[in-house]
């Protein structure tokens, strides 16, 4: 039997509903808020360190995943670094960051362990639009057009890093085991 629930260890309460907005009813996510201590090192370090340390924490399976915002300019940083950066700038101080340079083109990307297919989206930082309720997405137009803040959830997961991930490990935790 494929299980139908997974324990996704995440301290913030958006990701829950993104991943919930995604698996929809055929997957239960359920959700213990700790807060895993974050190594330094690439995104792909610092998510198989982070689905350790959550498997440890739970003593058990656990879904976790970690976000990562690069500016091109910026050679990659904030990078994996993002949390702090927008903790203590906020939205308006990243955008002024990149003020001394031409190139505001950026790309988000995320890492699900252990789903093994990462998605990376381009976009541009741009000064804030839209519902400012989750993190970064006031700043990050995609495709020239919208924020993630003014897209609609569905939009938004489409396009959003993670959701051909989560997709895939939605197939894989409902019919893959079965094979
Ligand atoms: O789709 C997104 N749209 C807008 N903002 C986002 C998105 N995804 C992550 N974010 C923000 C949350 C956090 O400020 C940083 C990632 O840091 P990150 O360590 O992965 O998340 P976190 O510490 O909030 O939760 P966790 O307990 O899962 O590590 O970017
Ligand atoms: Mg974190």
């Amino acid at each position: 039997m494929a299980p139908t629930k997974i324990n996704f260890i995440t301290g913030n309460k958006d990701k829950v509903a993104q991943v919930r907005s995604i698996f929809g009813s055929v997957i239960e996510l359920e959700n213990r808020a700790v807060d895993i201590p974050e190594i330094q090192g690439t995104i792909e370090e610092i998510a198989k360190e982070k689905a350790r340390r959550a498997a440890e924490a739970i003593n058990g399976p656990a879904l976790i995943e970690d976000s990562a915002l690069e500016f091109h300019a910026l050679k990659g940083l904030p990078g994996p670094y993002i949390k702090s950066f927008f903790d203590a700038l906020g939205l308006e101080g990243l955008n002024k960051m990149l003020d001394g340079f031409e190139d505001r083109t950026a790309e988000a990307g995320n890492d699900y362990y252990d789903v093994k297919l990462n998605t990376i989206v381009q976009g541009t930082i741009v000064r804030p639009r839209g519902i400012r309720d989750f993190g970064w997405g006031a700043i990050f137009e995609y495709d020239g057009r919208a924020t993630f803040a003014e897209m609609e959830v569905e939009e938004k997961n489409r396009v959003s890093p993670g959701y051909k991930a989560l997709a895939k490990s939605q197939q894989w935790l409902t019919e893959g085991q079965q094979q």
